[in-house]
């Protein structure tokens, strides 16, 4: 039992039950329901107090197991949404022995436990509720949809089918000769496979996390009127004194549906060789953490200048920006021209932060790898190739222990071979209610 709806006021609030006695103890608060309500239907009913006084009027839900979110039986009673009107139909429900508060994540651990979903799928449902950006809710609702979870299927299962062929050749030699024949080949492709669905964890990160861009450069080289159009607000403070920027500034914005922290990095007055002690320590550590440096160059930046300027954002990309274009034209290979007093080279410069991040396409609808399924991924195709060089110079026990250790580690990712810790590490993300 638990809330499903936030514990603030609100329009609605649903206090929902899962398992045996859902029914029953529902029923308690809602006499008026039938005893076998009709599934899925919605009953106006009465709430009634210990003494039969009514609470509320709300609506009452019955979903069947195995027809429900969880699997068990669930009832629904969808209050009107105060905070203590909710509470005391809450503390009427825990009044019944049979009734204890859900811990987080439990109904989606029990949706997870009755085959429901896999685990990929109830990941995808704390990142929903999570989601703060467009290419996020999309993504989420791609993994809920089953997108991950299908492309690890079409992984883990023929390397079941590989594991079990191995396993069957050195227990039953006789029978199932033959069957260990074309291992090399097998693995090295499910390998490829494992690879492939782990390059796709960068994109993953940088739509959960954001992306951060920095920009960075010379002082006066119009950092600052730049960042407050891109941001769409007079965020940092402008000025021509130079370094009127000391701090390092931040602001969100979401482009393409893609959630960026913008970062407004302090003008460094000299070369970088010779740099000015204030700010530039906080720079640097803002360009070591950023996925995507904007170096701002004024008009009339020498090459080498823009060379030095480049080597100071180690190993982070960058991407080179002319700014001030209303000024002075930038030459051939300037950068990108962009003026942020007069709005001129925004678009462009936008859609080039976000194919440098991206790459091709948009941030639409793909199931995300996360970093725990990345640490997963990685550890299958190392024992993939591992088994792959045990099929070339050792023995079947060993390739086939390989290639159990993989089907292992990927077993994490769709949950066939979760331990209770990982669950419980996985669901405690989860908030109360979901
Ligand atoms: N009121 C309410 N809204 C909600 C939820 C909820 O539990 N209650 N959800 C949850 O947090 C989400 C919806 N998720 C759900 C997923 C499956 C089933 C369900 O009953 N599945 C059955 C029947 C499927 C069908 O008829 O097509 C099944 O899978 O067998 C219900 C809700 C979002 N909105």
């Amino acid at each position: 039992m638990a809330l499903a709806t936030a514990p603030a006021a609100g329009a609605v609030g649903i206090l929902r039950l899962s398992g045996p006695a859902a029914l029953e103890v529902g029923r308690r608060l809602a006499p008026g329901v039938p005893v076998s309500p009709v599934p899925r239907h919605a009953y106006l009913a009465s709430f009634v107090d210990v003494a039969g006084r009514p609470l509320d009027e709300g609506l009452f839900l019955y979903f069947r197991a195995p027809h429900s979110f969880t699997g068990e039986d669930v009832v629904e009673l969808q209050a009107h949404g105060s905070p203590r009107l909710l509470q005391l139909l809450l503390a009427r429900v825990l009044e019944d022995a049979r009734v204890r508060p859900a811990h987080a994540g439990e109904f989606t651990r029990r949706a997870f436990l009755h085959g429901r979903m896999d685990l990929t799928r109830a990941e995808a449902v704390a990142d929903l509720v999570a989601a703060d950006s467009e290419a996020a809710v999309r993504a989420a609702a791609a993994g809920l949809s089953g997108g991950l979870a299908t492309r690890v299927r079409a992984l883990e299962e023929p390397l079941r089918a590989l594991h079990a062929d191995l396993e069957g050749v050195l227990n039953f030699p006789e029978e199932a000769e033959g069957a260990d024949e074309d291992a090399g080949p097998r693995v090295a492709a499910l390998r490829a496979e494992a690879e492939a669905l782990l390059a796709d964890s960068g994109r993953g990160r940088l739509v959960r996390r954001g992306a951060r861009v920095a920009l960075y450069g010379p002082v006066n080289a119009g950092k600052s009127t730049l960042f407050n159009r891109l941001v769409g607000e007079a965020r940092a403070l402008v000025d021509d004194e130079p370094g009127t920027t000391r701090d390092v500034l931040e602001a969100r914005v979401e482009w393409n549906g893609l959630a960026l922290s913008l970062l407004d990095t302090a003008g460094l007055r000299e070369t970088p060789g010779r740099v000015e002690a204030l700010g530039i320590a906080r720079t640097r550590e803002a360009l070591a953490a950023v996925d995507l440096a904007l170096l701002v160059l004024p008009p009339g930046a020498s090459p080498a200048e823009a060379e030095a300027w480049r080597r100071e954002a180690g190993a982070t990309p960058v991407l080179r920006v002319a700014g001030k274009c209303d000024v002075a034209r930038p030459p051939e290979d300037g950068g990108l021209p962009v003026s942020g007093k007069t709005g001129e080279g925004l678009e462009p410069l936008r859609a080039a932060v976000l194919s440098r991040l991206w790459g091709e396409g948009t941030p639409a609808a793909v199931a995300l790898v996360s970093e725990r399924h990345a640490d997963a991924l990685r550890r299958t195709a190392e024992a993939l190739g591992r088994a792959h060089e045990a099929s070339r110079l050792s023995t079947l026990e060993v390739l086939s222990g390989e290639v159990g250790l993989a089907l292992e580690a990927l077993g994490e990712v769709s949950g066939t071979s979760a331990s209770e810790a990982l669950l419980d590490a996985i669901f405690q993300r989860f908030c109360i209610g979901k």
